[in-house]
């Protein structure tokens, strides 16, 4: 018999992962049907993924698979409640951040709870995405998981505790890159360039930087270092850069973004 799989939550992310999923073929043996808040963005998504969706969160007791893609703040605050009646040893996958697994557990005990942490990449099949399982998954489920999210790009198992670091480092990441391709479109645009092509030289760069990352496997001190020519230009860039705190600007972000995720996992805010 055909699975069935429902997406609760098709908005940004959870949206990637449903489209990823739904054109690589992971789920063509699958009955997959969506649920979101508005009826309006429902009627969208019938039309375009060309699968059930609805504004109305019923059935949930005829679900093999869940897939929740919900605010942190919804799941805690609604959704976990109206997963009560879920049959027993369905697979539910949570990727709302901050929202640890025994919290799951709790509330939902008879399933089998598995957290992931993608981020927007995974839309193009670029991503990053971080698998956790719960006290009752096991290889063979883990396997799947992975199986399924293989089309969003890289996948890693990682413990639960690294699921939350990779969440402010990799999952509030492409926030963190497009600020820094804007802000250097912007110094472009600043030194007399025009905003269009300060944008193409600021994307194409930072797309280069880290295709050649990837490809040549080696590490970005090495690589930088072939960028800057003794007493050259580009590290009177960096130096003065440095002066401006890039850098531990960059860890405060990614330390904040954790302590963010623990906070939104103890209480509803
Ligand atoms: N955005 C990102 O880069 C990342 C997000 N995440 C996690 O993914 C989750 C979703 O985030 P994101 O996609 O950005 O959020 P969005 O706001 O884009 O999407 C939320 C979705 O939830 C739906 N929704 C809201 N309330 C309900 C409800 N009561 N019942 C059913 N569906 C509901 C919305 O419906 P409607 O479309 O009708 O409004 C929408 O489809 C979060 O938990 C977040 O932590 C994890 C990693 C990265
Ligand atoms: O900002 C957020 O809360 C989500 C989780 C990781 C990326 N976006």
């Amino acid at each position: 018999m055909k699975k069935r799989i429902l997406f609760i939550g098709i908005g940004a992310m959870g949206g990637a992962v449903l489209r990823g999923c739904l054109t690589s073929g992971a789920m063509t043996d699958a009955d997959v049907v969506g649920v979101v808040n508005t009826k309006i963005h429902a009627k969208a998504l019938t039309e375009e993924l060309g699968i059930p969706v609805s504004a109305e969160l019923n059935d949930v007791d005829s679900a093999d698979v869940i897939v929740l893609g919900v605010k942190p703040q919804i799941l805690q605050s609604s959704v976990l409640a109206q997963l009560s009646k879920v049959k027993k040893d369905c697979l539910i996958i949570s990727m709302a951040a901050g929202i640890p697994l025994g919290t799951l557990e709790g509330a939902v005990p008879q399933a089998i709870w598995y957290r992931i942490m993608p981020n927007m990449p995974a839309a193009i099949g670029a991503g990053f995405v971080a698998v956790t399982a719960g006290t009752k998954g096991n290889d063979c489920l883990t396997a799947w998981v992975t199986n399924l999210l293989n089309s969003l790009g890289e996948s890693a198992v990682v413990s639960e505790a690294d699921l939350e670091r990779l969440g402010a480092l990799a999952g509030a990441g492409p926030g963190y890159a497009f600020v820094i391709m804007d802000a250097l479109s912007d110094a472009g645009v600043r030194i007399g360039l025009t905003r269009r092509l300060a944008l193409r030289a600021a994307i194409q760069t930072l797309y280069g930087a880290g295709l050649m990352a990837i490809k040549t496997e080696q590490h970005p001190a090495v690589l930088r270092d072939k960028v800057t020519s003794p007493g050259g230009t580009t590290i009177a860039g960096i130096a003065a850069m440095e002066k401006g705190g890039l850098r531990s600007a960059l860890h405060d972000g990614v330390v904040a973004c954790y302590q963010r995720a623990q906070e939104l996992g103890k209480k509803e805010n």
